[in-house]
């Protein structure tokens, strides 16, 4: 079993059980869930911003802790003065530390998109990213079969949520084309043995259609790697771990900038 496998199993029964605690229709009363959201592409056209999706991480299965003490208002606020095109936070509990209340806090600093980042495998997830504030949904091509795709792609466009689509080779792409997105990732890490390439991102970006916002994620260290990503064609960068590591996320993200 793959930590991929491990990980969407234990999504099945954190879904099942939080449907008891709260009903969809409770959800769709919360004050978040009828706000409109930002819009991905507008964010990233706007001028003087950096194209780069910063993530908020504080552990993950590849690297256990990352960073026990910078709290989630300090760091995203930080990553959007820096110019952060977008926030990423991570909602799973048992493997990265995260949680929706991260994503609620998130959302009370913040004028820029806000991505739930969390393995999605039922629209009631989807409904729960609207009610705590997010603007866009991640799903994740190796975890879904085309049907999933398909409905829980209609069901976020249905809540005006943005969608990040995540693919790691060309089948995933493939599979992908037809979804009514708004922007189409390359994850430069494998989901299923860690291992990390930007030859996946090199070898993909051209064949990701032009109307979708071309993402590369994970894996991205050097501000180097970010002007190359862009001259191959990438628009956006989804960086976790580089900024969370050091002690002060914000600090880092503002230094890295300077050099891309
Ligand atoms: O980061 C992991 O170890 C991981 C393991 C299994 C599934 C997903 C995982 N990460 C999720 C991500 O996609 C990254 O958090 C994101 O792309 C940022 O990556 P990085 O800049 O390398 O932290």
């Amino acid at each position: 079993m793959t930590i991929l496998d491990k990980i969407v199993a234990r999504k099945k029964v954190e879904v099942a059980e939080a449907k008891i605690r709260v009903s969809l229709a409770e959800l769709e009363g919360y004050p978040l869930f009828k706000r409109t959201c930002y819009s991905l592409q507008e964010s990233a056209a706007t001028a003087g911003r950096t194209g780069i999706i910063a993530e908020y991480k504080r552990a993950s299965p590849s690297k256990g802790l990352i960073n026990g003490t910078s709290t989630v208002q300090d760091v995203v606020k930080g990553y959007q003065d820096a110019g952060a095109i977008a926030i990423s936070v991570l909602t799973d509990s048992d493997f990265f530390q995260g949680s929706l209340a991260d994503l609620s806090a998130a959302r009370e600093v913040l004028s820029i998109p806000l991505l739930r980042k969390e393995f999605i495998v039922d629209s009631y997830q989807i409904a729960e990213a609207k009610a705590y504030g997010a603007d866009i949904i991640l799903l994740i091509a190796a975890c879904l079969s085309d049907e999933e795709l398909t409905a829980l792609a209609h069901y976020a466009k249905s809540l005006g949520l943005n969608i990040l689509l995540e693919v790691h080779d060309e089948a995933e792409l493939n599979r992908s084309l037809h979804l009514p997105v708004d922007a189409i990732g390359v994850n430069n890490r494998n989901l299923k043995d860690f291992v990390v390439t930007l030859d996946h991102s090199y070898s993909l970006v051209n064949k990701i259609p032009a109307t979708v916002l071309k993402v590369s994620e994970s894996g991205i260290s050097d501000p180097k790697t970010i002007r190359e990503l862009k001259e191959a064609g990438f628009q956006a960068f989804l960086i976790g771990e580089n900024f969370m590591k050091t002690s002060d996320p914000a600090f880092a993200i503002q230094s890295f900038v300077k050099e891309i």
